[in-house]
């Protein structure tokens, strides 16, 4: 049987987050919830699903699907579709309609409410004086960094570009906008730098049950190399970058990305056969991580389960499948 077709926006939001137009994986994970929303408003309206509660569940599954397979890194995603989906019930259409509207709105003012309470916690690490060294874009680790000026205290950074695609550029754009002096780098000076550096703040995409952090490419590298200067490193990162899967043994897939973000086919070209690989993000074993901080307060790694057992105890179900 073929997928019903989900309707336009769910298309369009898809679209956006596998060419990374949206990307990060809290915007990724909201972007997500609002499609459904969308969904369940456009199927309400029109054809058989306006009027049948079995097409119209269908059609919600649809789109949970074809969202789902855009990226395969972020659980945020997946978990933002369980948080809606799981709370779509009701025995007509327009119960159905409303609950996953309900749904959604709620998740993401949880999603805002918790990053503003993580970034409180995360602020607390920092000291007035301080400078951050940050890797790629995370709005839950400039979260910590606002705070941390929201509260008086005086901070500069130094911003790795992030190569391939230089995340790095925005957060450089927006610490400026904060107030925050910053100083960009290649990602391969990362090293002589960290000795200027009084902590290292990153985001997560993806938390393993053993306390791994899946962030972008680098990030491990990094936290090898600020181990060894003995400059603290922290992950900030709210629970629904918890990944469930885990729980039950399961590894976390590393999305590979173009090889057009590496190299032009020009340059490409001219090199001769050769074989890129783009891979997105890598894993940091929790014993080169100093501290998890989430809306829950902050974690060594290694004690992260506790959390994600109370959170995601029940498993991770999969509501866009088919039943
Ligand atoms: O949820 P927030 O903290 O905003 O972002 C978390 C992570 O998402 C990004 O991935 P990408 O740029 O989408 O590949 C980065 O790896 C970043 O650390």
């Amino acid at each position: 049987m073929t997928d019903p077709e989900p309707a336009a926006p769910v298309g369009e939001t898809a679209e956006s987050i596998a060419t990374m137009e949206v990307r990060g994986a809290a915007t990724i994970a909201s972007a997500a919830a609002e499609a459904l929303a969308e969904q369940a408003e456009a199927a309400a309206e029109a054809g058989e699903t306006a009027s049948d509660p079995a097409a119209f569940r269908a059609s919600m599954r649809a789109a949970g699907r074809a969202l789902r397979e855009t990226r395969p890194t972020a659980v945020s995603l997946p978990n933002a579709l369980r948080y809606v989906l799981q709370r779509m019930e009701g025995a007509t259409v327009d119960e159905l309609h409303r609950s996953v509207v309900d749904a959604s709105e709620a998740f993401v003012r949880q999603l805002d409410r918790a990053q503003e309470d993580l970034g409180r916690v995360g602020a607390n690490r920092l000291a007035d004086g301080d400078t951050v060294m940050t890797h790629c874009h995370s709005t839950d680790a400039l979260a910590c960094i606002e705070a941390a000026v929201e509260q008086g205290k005086s901070i500069s950074a130094v911003v790795k570009e992030t190569r391939p695609r230089q995340q790095g550029h925005i957060t450089a754009e927006q610490l400026r906008e904060a107030g925050v002096p910053v100083t960009l780098i290649v990602d391969s000076a990362a090293r002589r730098y960290l000795d200027e550096v009084d902590h290292v703040v990153v985001g997560a995409d993806s938390i393993a049950a053993d306390g791994g952090v899946i962030n972008k490419i680098g990030t491990s590298g990094l936290a090898v190399n600020a181990r060894e200067r003995g400059v603290p490193i922290m992950t900030a990162a709210q629970t629904i970058k918890l990944h469930p899967e885990t729980l039950t043994g399961h590894t976390v897939e590393i999305e590979m990305r173009d090889e057009g973000e590496v190299i032009d086919a020009r340059a490409r070209e001219e090199i001769g056969e050769i074989a890129v690989e783009n891979p997105a993000f890598d894993v940091t074993p929790p014993r080169y991580m100093d501290a998890i901080v989430t809306e829950h307060g902050q974690f060594p790694p290694e004690s992260i389960v506790t959390l994600m057992r109370e959170l995601f105890g029940e498993g991770a179900a999969e509501p866009w499948a088919d039943p």
